[in-house]
Order: structure tokens, then sequence, then C-alpha cells
């Protein structure tokens, strides 16, 4: 049962009957498609995020997701008022440090971000783990410059020094925590072609982590999900555009059987 297509469909099965709200402080490129995504996987998503109220809404959240990718203080203010809180009250952190290695200003404040209240999840491409880790990475803005494979050295010091659950996505998805590590293969090229992929990722990890303390399955079944939610979607057109229509189609309409015939899981 342990990671596995009945324990992706015991956590679906939960996010539909739960409805658990995730509380994101997120980017304005992607606020409507993450918004979007969990509502058709079953969540009940809220973008808020200025620092007068995000302490008051993490209270009656299940989930906090931050993501960096359009930075400013007023954001930074409240990412910090929300991730404190949210460590007191013992909620779920999930984190995106998009573009991080491109400027100093993202550095600095995922650092600081980082060392105010761990998260339970990372998620990132290749290069933003590389540079979180402290490497020198090259970047190219938020996409990657990258493989995965290239990130898991980085992705296991991450996790221990933080002691978060790791999540390195790209064509292979590596999920890690400690000495725990696997990979999801699913997903198409084509996702890259569409904004905001691996933030959706990040996005429904909340889901999951809101309603599986398990965090590495949470994070692992959340990779699942979006890989084989954007293959059915690839399956309909391949064009971006409908891509990301069909996205949201197919996290509504996903079946257990989708996920029995297509998880391609390996716990290494
Ligand atoms: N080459 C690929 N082949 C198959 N699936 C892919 C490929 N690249 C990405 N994906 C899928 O897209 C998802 C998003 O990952 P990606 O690494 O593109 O995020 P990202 O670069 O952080 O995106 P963004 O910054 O636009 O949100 C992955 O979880 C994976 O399912
Ligand atoms: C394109 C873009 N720019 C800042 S955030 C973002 C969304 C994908 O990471
Ligand atoms: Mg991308």
């Amino acid at each position: 049962m342990y990671l596995s297509s009945q324990s992706i469909w015991a956590d679906i099965t939960r996010i539909r009957d739960q409805a658990p709200l995730v509380h994101s402080i997120t980017n304005f490129v992607v606020m409507n498609n993450t918004a979007n995504a969990l509502l058709a996987l079953g969540a009940s998503p809220a973008m808020v995020h200025a620092p007068e109220e995000v302490d008051d809404f993490v209270a009656i959240a299940s989930a906090l997701v931050v993501n960096i990718g359009t930075l400013d203080a007023t954001f930074v203010a409240g990412m910090k008022l929300a991730m404190r809180r949210a460590k007191e009250l013992g909620k779920p952190i999930i984190f995106d440090p998009v573009g991080v290695g491109a400027t100093t200003y993202r550095n600095t404040v995922s650092a600081e971000l980082l060392a105010l209240a761990a998260p339970d999840i990372i998620r990132g491409n290749a290069s933003e783990i590389m540079a979180l880790a402290g490497l020198n990475a090259q970047t190219k803005g938020v996409d990657s410059l990258y493989g995965s494979d290239a990130a898991v050295d980085a992705g296991r010091r991450l996790s221990s020094v933080w002691g978060s659950v790791v999540v390195i996505s790209g064509e292979t998805d590596y999920i890690i925590h400690g000495e725990q590590t696997a990979t999801i293969d699913n997903g198409h090229p084509l996702m890259t072609k569409v904004t905001g992929m691996g933030c959706t990722a990040t996005a429904l990890a909340g889901a999951f982590a809101a309603v599986d303390t398990d965090y590495f399955q949470a994070a692992t079944q959340a990779m699942a999900v979006m890989g084989i939610a954007g293959e059915l979607a690839a399956l309909k057109n391949l064009a971006p555009g409908s891509l990301q229509l069909n996205f949201l189609d197919a996290l509504y309409g996903l079946t257990e059987s989708d996920i029995v015939e297509r998880l391609k899981l390996t716990i290494l």
C-alpha cells in the first residue's frame, strides 16, 4: 500500500472528500493556473498574500504553499509572517524557489525563509535545487539549464540541511528525503511549453500534504498525479494552449485505472 497506485488513489479520494484549504502565497503568473489545478484535483485554493491577514489565514488553512516567482518587499513580508505562523501551528509548508540563483535578492530571501521556517517540502527544477543547495548553478531565469539527474546530490544535501523532502522536477522527477529516494517517470515534454507547470506541481503537493502527514509519500504522489494528468492531456492535442486546458480536465476526471495503467514509480 505504501507508495503505490492504491495509496495515490486513497489520497486523491481524501482530497476530493475533504476539499482541504490550501493557502498559497504565489506569483502573479500562476495564481490562476494553480488555483484551477487545486480545484480540479478537489482541493480548495486561496491566494492570499497581504501581510495584514496571512497569519489569520494560515490558521484556517490545511497547508501553506510559498512560491517566490514574482517577489517584492510586500510578498516577502507576507511570506515571513505566514511561514512563522504555519510552523507554530504545525501546518505543512511547501516551498517553491522559482528562479533562485538568478539574482542576489532571490538568493537572500530564500536563505532567510529557509532559516525562519524549514519547509516540509521543497520543489524546484534542477537549476533551482542546485542554487538553493549553495552550488553556483547556471540559471536562465525560471527555466532549468540542467536535467534533474544533475541535481540529485544537491537535493540530498538540501534535504539533510533542512530536513525537508526535496523534489527535483523534470523529465524524471526525483523525490528525496534522507535515505529515501523515489522517481516518477510520468509527464510529457509539452508540459515545459506551458508556464507554471512546476508551480502547479508545488501547489498539488500542498493538497497532498494537507491530507497525508507522510510528506515523502505526499510529494511523490503529487508528482505522479501531475505527470499522469500531463500525459492524459497530451493525448488530446499536442499544442500548449490545449494542453493547459486539457490538463485541468484530466486532473478533474482522473480515475484509479488511469493511475494503475500509467504510474511509472521507482523506489530507489
Ligand atoms: N522533458 C519532460 N518530459 C516529461 N515531462 C516533463 C518534462 N519536463 C517537465 N515535465 C513535467 O512537468 C512538470 C513540471 O516540471 P518543470 O521541471 O518543467 O518545472 P519548472 O521548470 O519549475 O516549471 P515552472 O517554473 O514553469 O513552473 C514535471 O513534474 C514533469 O511532470
Ligand atoms: C514566467 C515566470 N516568471 C516569474 S514566475 C513565472 C512562472 C513560472 O515559474
Ligand atoms: Mg519549466
